[in-house]
């Protein structure tokens, strides 16, 4: 709405967004000692503020780079902390926020911006749209028994949080960015993952695994306190370079005493843990939600970065509301992305291209569903393969 003002937050005001963000998830502001790590996880120039005429509303947004199809790395925006005041939503506060938000990425030259997002209702209508999607995995450890065919894997160590939490960036970089939509993850973003789990449990572990070619694997974990009599160690990272890794590091899993269950909360879709055991129900797959939404900032450097499948080219022609730049037609085939004059066979938004991007949706599902215009009847199997990818694509870093 006109009446709102949007505009950069000083670092001295970014405190009151963080408690206003709080307040919005219905929790109290934080206390000093809360505020220090997180102090540290707002970007100085990143943080923006609705004023109506106080502080109404908030998000901000830190630097990283996303893999994409083919094994580029794109500029990302990871955007979190949005929240408007009780009393004072519905009045477009979040539109003036997001108006303000993308126009300053499309500036800055950033080509995609990512969430996760609260409720499915809000982020569409901003040209965001579900990019990958996780699994929660739950594993009966009684039940476990490991095909005798599983691979060996190797040593495994274990650290506490204190020696574990420095070698964290090393440990990630090393084994986490293989697949397409795992993202960069730097010092504005670890102060708050490690604050987040010194609160989750008083004790929380760090397995590292060691192949034949040094470290290749680790996972951080605790078990649920007074859950004696039912253990349940909840999985809060799992990245590994190689399936021997996956393998050495779920035998460690296994070996964990006084656990009854073993619990992965967001996993990638074609992660193969039923195919460890003998019974594969060993391992159920309790949910499938959204991980997260991605936003094509800038359509051109997006659809040129990414490598695409074996099919005819396809014609797509892109609208989009808030980056009128983006709107035109776009060549895609094996040999790349670029805009044309040519008639279009797909028509779609900005919040379809963003779902169409990793391949998680197939095209045809996206048409079938009414998402995607189809003006060539033969275009959305085309698109299936050109934009499907080998690998479920997951981005495995909650912010
Ligand atoms: C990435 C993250 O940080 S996720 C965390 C998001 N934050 C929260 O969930 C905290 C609690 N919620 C809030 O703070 C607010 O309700 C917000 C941020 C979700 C929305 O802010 P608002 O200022 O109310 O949104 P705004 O008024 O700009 O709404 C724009 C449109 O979205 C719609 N909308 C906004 N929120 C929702 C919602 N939760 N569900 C459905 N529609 C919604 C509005 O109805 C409006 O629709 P219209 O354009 O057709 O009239």
């Amino acid at each position: 709405m006109s009446d709102h003002t949007v505009r950069t937050l000083r670092p001295d005001e970014h405190r009151a967004a963080w408690d206003l963000f709080r307040a919005a998830l219905h929790v109290q502001p934080g206390t000093d000692e809360e505020w220090e790590p997180a102090a540290r996880a707002h970007q100085d120039g990143r943080v923006l503020g609705v004023f109506g005429p106080e502080l109404i509303g908030t998000t901000r947004s830190f630097d990283s780079e996303m893999v994409v199809p083919g094994g580029a790395r794109l500029p990302l925006a990871a955007v979190t902390g949005v929240g408007v005041r009780a009393g004072r939503t519905r009045r477009g506060v979040l539109s003036a926020l997001q108006a303000a938000q993308l126009a300053d990425f499309a500036e800055r030259g950033v080509a995609l911006a990512l969430l996760h997002a609260s409720e499915g209702a809000i982020y569409g209508r901003y040209g965001y749209g579900i990019a990958t999607l996780a699994n929660r995995v739950v594993v009966d450890k009684h039940r476990a028994q490991l095909r005798p065919d599983v691979p060996d894997g190797g040593e495994v160590t274990v650290l506490g949080i204190d020696e574990a939490a420095p070698k964290w960036p090393e440990l990630y970089a090393a084994t986490a960015m293989g697949r397409v939509a795992a993202m960069t993850r730097s010092e504005i973003y670890w102060p708050g993952y490690e604050a987040q789990l010194r609160r989750r449990a008083k004790l929380v572990q760090t397995a590292v695994h060691r192949g034949p070619d040094g470290v290749d694997g680790y996972l951080t974990y605790y078990v649920e306190e007074d859950s004696h009599e039912h253990g349940k160690l909840q999985v809060m990272a799992f990245h590994y370079a190689n399936p021997a890794a996956f393998a050495g590091l779920w035998r460690f899993l296994l070996s964990v005493d006084l656990v009854d269950e073993i619990v992965l909360p967001l996993r990638p879709l074609d992660e193969p843990h039923a195919l460890l055991f003998a019974d594969p129900r060993t391992a159920k797959t309790e949910s499938t939600d959204d991980e997260s939404w991605l936003r094509l900032v800038d359509v051109p450097a997006a659809l040129a970065a990414r490598a695409y499948g074996p099919a005819e080219p396809v014609v797509i022609e892109v609208s989009d509301r808030s980056l009128p730049a983006n709107d035109g037609r776009y060549l895609v085939g094996p040999g790349g992305a670029s805009r044309t004059d040519a008639e279009p066979a797909l028509r779609l938004t900005a919040d379809t291209l963003a779902m169409l991007y990793f391949g998680t949706w197939r095209a045809s599902a996206l048409a079938d569903t009414g998402r995607i215009e189809v003006l060539d009847a033969a275009a959305p199997e085309a698109a299936d393969v050109l934009f499907g990818t080998r690998e479920s694509v997951w981005c495995g870093t909650f912010f």
